[in-house]
């Protein structure tokens, strides 16, 4: 049975979905070496954001098939490493959305009200009204920092509120902007008008520091600024200076640069900086919701299925996954078909999709296609995760083309490998039941499923042919399961594919092809 570690508190829900195929391990209080030494005996890993999943860790996690964050951010998860590794990492992208954005808004009509030392002066036994005089959230400016799953929430509420509302995101076009209801404006421009900006970024490169002195000098004395996205996206040490010395009014964080919060000038500086320990997903409903969905996805990785919303396997969403799902597994035996039909090394992989499959949106085809290819040399070792990684590295050139025009199925996939020793093709469809059928191969047409164990010989056509090659094969105890000739024209050259109840023994493909006729017999295991 598979083993699950889980190294942070998760709902009770997660353990048992885990527990459906998996021993899970609940151990909370791990220090990073103590990780290290016991990571090796795990298949999964499931973690929150307490646990920095090092690529020390991941390089001890020799038997790690998949890496489960319960929550969004996988910013305290070595993903370069994990996909070196071929180990799959996998969030839960939507699972704690309302939680975190409900959050910020809490924070900032907390920040606005004085409610945390408000709160804490009367239960001291004072009542004092004149200190905790606060300011209205109605018809002021919000400016929303990243107008992603969270930033959009925020912004459909607070319009309830009465606000309006700015947004700064590269990335999102001026429409989607306008359907939220938000004007898309640069980001000086946000620091220069917004009384209230809230924070709904990953921390990046580019974001790092992004609320640094320079932008905190730009803003209005009454501004409020609410960070419940990432920690080191706020200069803290800026940010402390700026609330202390008036330049702004606030700031509300739930993250910070290094967690748990140790020694901070962002503790002394009273009533306008509030400060809470990473509570934008701590939600009962929120917690249920990302251990669900996590958990859901290590069971079924554990089970050989595709995960529905893996970080580190390039396009495939979950929305991607349920309209290529079937096509997976054609690309995937085509890629293996055609990699030993190939033998020796490839150095070129030429794809082309077809049909229904011809969009921008199908490019784990093309992953799944080499993982195919690479089977032959890499066994398990090689999965989505880190199939593209391995082609380049073994200088795979891949040319991909696309072509919508439906022709005799819905969606087709064509595989052309060129290597040191020649080159061979493959096509394959799908039927409606989504069986899959090589219809194809070396230019040949042919309609047969694939099976296990497959023979395909090129020879001439001519009588006699596939009798002796049946007496051949019955020599040797191979029992003929099914097979089919495809030929161009009559007695020219043509294909024979055979399924086979048993594997080739060996040294009968040279015997194969002795037969008068037969130039050429290539086996195949699927
Ligand atoms: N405090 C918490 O407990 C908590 C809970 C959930 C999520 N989060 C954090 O909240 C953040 C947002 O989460 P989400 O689910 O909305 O993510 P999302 O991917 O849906 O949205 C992020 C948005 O940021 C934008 N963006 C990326 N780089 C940018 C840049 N340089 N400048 C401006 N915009 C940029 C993207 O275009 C996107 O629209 C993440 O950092 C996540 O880790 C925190
Ligand atoms: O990225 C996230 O999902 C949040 O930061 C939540 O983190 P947590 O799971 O540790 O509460």
């Amino acid at each position: 049975m598979s083993k699950v570690l889980v190294s942070d508190p998760i709902d009770q829900a997660g353990i048992d979905i885990l527990s459906q195929v998996a021993t899970v391990d609940v151990k909370t209080t791990l220090k990073p070496d103590e990780l290290v030494n016991i990571i090796g005996e795990y298949d999964a890993l499931m973690i929150r954001s307490g646990t920095r999943v090092t690529k020390e860790i991941i390089e001890a996690g020799t038997n790690l098939k998949i890496i489960g964050r319960a929550g969004v951010g996988v910013d305290n998860v070595d993903v370069p490493a994990a996909t070196r590794q071929g180990i799959v990492v996998v969030n839960s992208p939507e699972g704690n959305t309302i939680a975190a954005a409900e959050h910020a808004l809490a924070m900032m009509l907390s920040l606005s009200r004085h409610i945390p030392d408000a709160n804490a002066s009367v239960k001291r036994g004072e009542w004092d009204r004149k200190t905790f005089v606060g300011a209205e959230v109605y018809k002021k400016t919000l400016g929303i920092v990243g107008l992603g799953k969270i930033g959009s929430h925020v912004a459909a509420v607070a319009r309830a509120m009465g606000m309006k509302l700015l947004a700064y995101d590269p990335f999102i076009s001026t429409e989607r902007a306008e359907q939220i209801g938000c004007q898309l404006v640069d980001m000086d421009v946000l620091a220069q008008q917004a009384d209230y900006i809230t924070l709904h970024i990953p921390k990046t490169p580019e974001t790092t520091h992004l609320i640094n002195a320079e932008l905190l000098a730009k803003m209005k004395p009454t501004t409020r600024i609410i960070n419940c996205a990432r920690g080191g996206i706020i200069d803290e040490a800026a940010l402390a200076s700026a609330v202390k010395e008036g330049k702004i009014a606030g700031a509300a964080l739930d993250v910070f640069e290094s967690e748990p919060l140790a020694e901070s000038t962002l503790r002394e500086v009273g009533k306008d900086i509030i400060l809470t320990p990473h509570l934008g997903a701590s939600t009962t409903e929120a917690q249920v919701n990302v251990a669900i969905d996590v958990a859901e996805q290590i069971r079924d990785v554990l089970l050989g299925l595709p995960a529905r919303s893996a970080v580190n396997i390039p396009g495939l969403g979950p929305d991607v996954l349920e309209e290529l799902k079937p096509y997976m597994q054609l690309a995937e035996t085509l890629g293996r078909l055609v990699g030993q039909l190939a033998g020796g090394r490839v150095e070129l992989l030429n794809i082309r999709l077809q049909g229904e499959i011809a969009t921008n949106k199908s490019q784990p085809l093309v992953v799944a296609a080499l993982k195919g290819l690479l089977h032959q040399a890499l066994r398990e070792r090689v999965n989505y995760v880190n199939a593209s990684i391995e082609a380049k590295e073994r200088g795979i050139r891949v040319i991909e083309t696309r072509d919508a025009a439906v022709r005799d199925y819905a969606g087709s996939l064509h595989l052309e490998a060129t290597g040191n020793l020649g080159t061979h093709s493959v096509t394959g469809a799908l039927l409606g039941d989504g069986e899959i059928r090589l219809t194809n191969m070396d230019g040949f047409p042919i309609n047969v499923p694939p099976s296990q164990h497959m023979l395909f010989t090129l020879h001439r056509d001519m009588p006699g042919i596939i009798g002796k090659l049946g007496s051949l094969l019955g020599s040797f105890n191979v029992n003929i399961a099914s097979m089919q000739v495809g030929r161009k024209i009559v007695r020219g050259d043509a294909v024979m594919a055979l399924s086979l109840d048993d594997p080739l023994p060996d040294g009968i493909l040279s015997e194969i092809t002795k037969v008068p006729g037969i130039r050429d017999a290539y086996t195949v295991n699927l």
